[in-house]
């Protein structure tokens, strides 16, 4: 069970932590997570929701239940464009003081307090100045004092002390001038505008960038038409998409979206699947054919059945997927709120400090100086930007990698697969297309057609795509297939059963070695065949060779260009598949991978992957995700190749619509240009940080002169995190390199 809550009022990602681990301690709750950026809680467990709001009102935030997903979209997006609006008008009020006076500073000598004349003007302006410090940053100090009364601080207090105490000082001087040497007579209510103005601005700017982020989720919700033409009654009605169920007939025109996933009962149609799958080329359907809700109807017009409706459709789960993936936190980030979360007090104690120095050692005006460094460090040493660092490439990065057809399930995966260094792939399937086809029969008795028609009736009992091949066969040649007793499937080898009084056996070389059967008759067949790559099925009767079928399937047009593109990006490949040494030799030399491992029981292919990893390597495994689950759970990062719009593979970390490897190149791509993205705003948030509080203690000086004023400080807090923001939205530019 997932629970969402919508919080109201988090300023700053110091709060991230602190909600986490406060709703954690509930019991029952299993984990909680805020999406800084979404300012969402997401709770997994049995929650009694009531109890977390009032959990979170004592510690000082506001936060209601998030309930229709559609309605909630359209209230946080007013709610932000009100926010957005507000904002910019507190600072574009603040800065309409702040900017003057500041010009004033520059071009007027001295602003400071020495004749009653000053003490009027200066009295007057502290007056407007705490008019807009109530109008444009009364929510900075409301903020401050809420965290206080829990005990804690946040952004909200670094700000409301520092621009608070710039004001306080200065009407101090205001007041009572000749408390302070009159070379300390300096005032600062510039200070207190100007970074109110600008804090504000920052904030603004924030909101409308964020806004832009949340655009993959969107635009896919946006498939989904509103309603379904359905056939009730002999009569066809709109009708609203929820009301549509499972079996309804409905019609769908050209030009249409489809509302559900269906089967196509009459009509053909090409259809574009290009934002689901990421495939460019519309495919043709006819009878029987199964088409995606969200996938748009180009040509004809078609007569279909639902088959999946609501949050069953493919579409419905690949944004809850979404979803959750872009909530999710790699673990690089942990660090980040870690820190975020500790900072405030630090920084405050370090401005202590700072002013404690300044007051041994600085030069006069002391109370000046002081003033100046501990409000400097306490504005610049805001943790903003760092907490928007992960949470913004994380979202950005998982909606574009669905843009590609690439489902990320969680964001540690886009962190695992940016560092792989060795992927398995699995031949059939992944780098064949999977549909075998049965190309020739050697036969060494019986005519070519009964041991055919043997073959598939055994075949038709087993699921392996071999078999299929072998059914398929049969089938085209209007065989009369024969009823199978004691049939048994032998895993990694073939089928056995008893037709009428004949014992059947029916697999690779391998189970022919074990059962003691020759196949000395066809092995210079076998060998010219294996080395084209077929797989050969021998087929024993009674203990006697009967002959050979050999099947093949295609390898994918794209494999090899993909392998290239994997080994080119420092990957090395290796192919595991189960099929023998020979026609695996075969195929590893069509697509060129570097290594190739053969003869593998599906139940080996994990701790092959295993032993890999034993051996140091990060590994990416990818598989059509039917009988490779284990192997996939296993590596680092399992890639499903997923079947169409088909992605119910669980053990996948991401799951590929389009059946393609290159897809797997893009998603390592991705993956590397998400991470570095990260990295870059960490660095980012972490420099300034870093760089920034020294320089404001006042570092440089003594030997430069050189000192912050608070209002750099607070024009670079606002501006760090806003170019975090924009740094993350660069990502939306990625493109796959092939
Ligand atoms: N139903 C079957 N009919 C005939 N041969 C079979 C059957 N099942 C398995 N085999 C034989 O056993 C071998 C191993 O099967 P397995 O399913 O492990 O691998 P695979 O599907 O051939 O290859 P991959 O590992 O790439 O999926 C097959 O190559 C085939 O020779
Ligand atoms: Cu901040
Ligand atoms: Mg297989």
């Amino acid at each position: 069970m997932n629970t969402i809550l919508i919080l109201e009022n988090v300023s700053c990602a110091g709060c991230v932590k602190k909600i986490e681990t406060c709703i954690s301690k509930i019991p029952d709750i299993e984990h909680a997570e805020v999406n800084f950026p979404q300012r969402k809680l997401y709770i997994q467990g049995s929650v009694n929701s009531e109890l977390v709001i009032s959990e979170l009102n004592n510690i000082g935030y506001r936060a209601r239940l998030s309930q229709n997903e559609a309605e909630d979209r359209i209230k946080q997006k007013a709610s932000d464009s009100a926010q957005y609006r507000q904002r910019l008008i507190h600072s574009a009020v603040a800065l309409s003081l702040g900017i003057p006076m500041m010009l004033a500073g520059f071009f007027m000598d001295e602003m400071s307090v020495q004749t009653t004349n000053d003490q009027i003007l200066w009295g007057i302006i502290g007056a407007l100045t705490l008019a807009i410090m109530y109008f444009s940053g009364r929510h900075f100090f409301s903020g401050a004092i809420t965290a206080l009364r829990n005990g804690s601080s946040t952004m909200d207090t670094l700000i409301a002390i520092g621009t608070g105490s710039a004001w306080l000082f200065s009407m101090l001087i205001v007041l009572f001038p000749q408390l302070f040497p009159e070379s300390a007579r300096h005032i600062y209510f510039e200070a207190t505008v100007m970074i109110i103005g600008l804090v504000n601005l920052g904030l603004a700017m924030e909101l409308r960038a964020r806004s832009r982020t949340s655009d993959a989720v969107e635009r896919l919700l946006d498939l989904q038409p509103k309603t379904a033409r359905v056939i009730r009654n002999g009569k066809e009605q709109d009708i609203p998409l929820e009301l549509v169920n499972i079996g309804d007939q409905i019609r769908i025109r050209p030009g249409e979206q489809i509302p559900v996933d269906a089967r196509v009962l009459e009509g053909q149609s090409y259809i574009d699947e290009s934002m689901l799958t990421g495939e460019p080329l519309p495919v043709n359907k006819t009878s029987g054919d199964t088409i995606s809700g969200g996938t748009l109807n180009k040509s004809g017009s078609l007569l279909v059945v639902a088959e999946r409706v609501g949050s069953e459709t493919a579409l419905s789960r690949i944004i809850e997927m979404i979803k959750q993936a872009q909530n999710s936190k790699p673990e690089i980030a942990r660090l980040a709120d870690k820190i975020s979360s500790i900072f405030v007090p630090v920084v405050i104690l370090i401005s202590i400090a700072t002013a404690t120095l300044w007051y041994f050692f600085g030069p006069e005006p002391k109370v000046a100086y002081m003033l100046i460094t501990a409000t400097t460090v306490l504005i610049i040493a805001c943790p903003c930007a760092l907490g928007l660092a992960t949470p913004m490439s994380v979202m950005v990065g998982v909606g574009k990698a669905a843009e590609h057809g690439i489902l990320i399930r969680n964001a540690q995966a886009l962190q695992t697969a940016s560092a792989i260094n060795t992927i398995v792939l699995d031949k059939t399937g992944t780098i064949t297309e999977g549909a075998p086809t049965l190309t020739d029969i050697i036969s060494v008795h019986s005519p070519d057609d009964r041991l055919l028609a043997l073959a598939a009736s055994l075949e038709q009992l087993s699921e392996h795509p071999l078999g299929e091949a072998v059914v398929k066969a049969a089938q085209e040649k209007n065989l009369e297939l024969h009823s199978v007793e004691q049939f048994n499937a032998i895993t990694g080898r073939g089928v056995s059963g008893k037709i009428s009084t004949q014992n059947i056996l029916l697999g690779n070389h391998a189970l022919m070695h074990e059962q003691n059967i020759n196949t000395q008759a066809v092995s210079d067949a076998v060998k010219r065949l294996t080395q084209t790559a077929h797989t050969p099925i021998f087929i024993a009767i009674d203990g006697q060779l009967e002959g050979v079928l050999a099947v093949t399937d295609p390898i994918r047009h794209d494999s090899a260009s993909a392998i290239k593109r994997l080994q080119k990006a420092g990957i090395k490949v290796i192919m595991l598949t189960g099929d023998n040494q020979l026609t695996a030799a075969a195929i590893a030399k069509q697509v060129g991978v570097d290594e190739f491992i053969a003869e593998v029981m599906p139940a080996d292919k994990a701790s092959k992957v295993k032993e890999l990893q034993q051996q140091g390597a990060i590994v990416a495994m990818a598989g059509d995700g039917i009988n490779d689950a284990p192997a996939l759970a296993q590596a680092d990062v399992g890639f499903a190749i997923g079947n169409g719009t088909d992605i119910a593979i669980e053990s996948a970390d991401m799951v590929l619509i389009r059946n393609s490897l290159h897809s797997v190149a893009d998603a390592i791509e991705l993956s590397k240009a998400a991470l570095k993205n990260i990295r870059q705003n960490l660095f980012g948030a972490f420099i300034y940080n870093s760089l920034g509080i020294p320089i404001a203690a006042g570092i440089l000086f003594p030997f430069t002169g050189i000192l912050l004023s608070p209002i750099i400080a607070g024009g670079a807090m606002a501006f760090s995190s806003a170019t975090v923001v924009a740094n993350a939205n660069r990502l939306r530019l990625f493109k796959p390199s092939a």
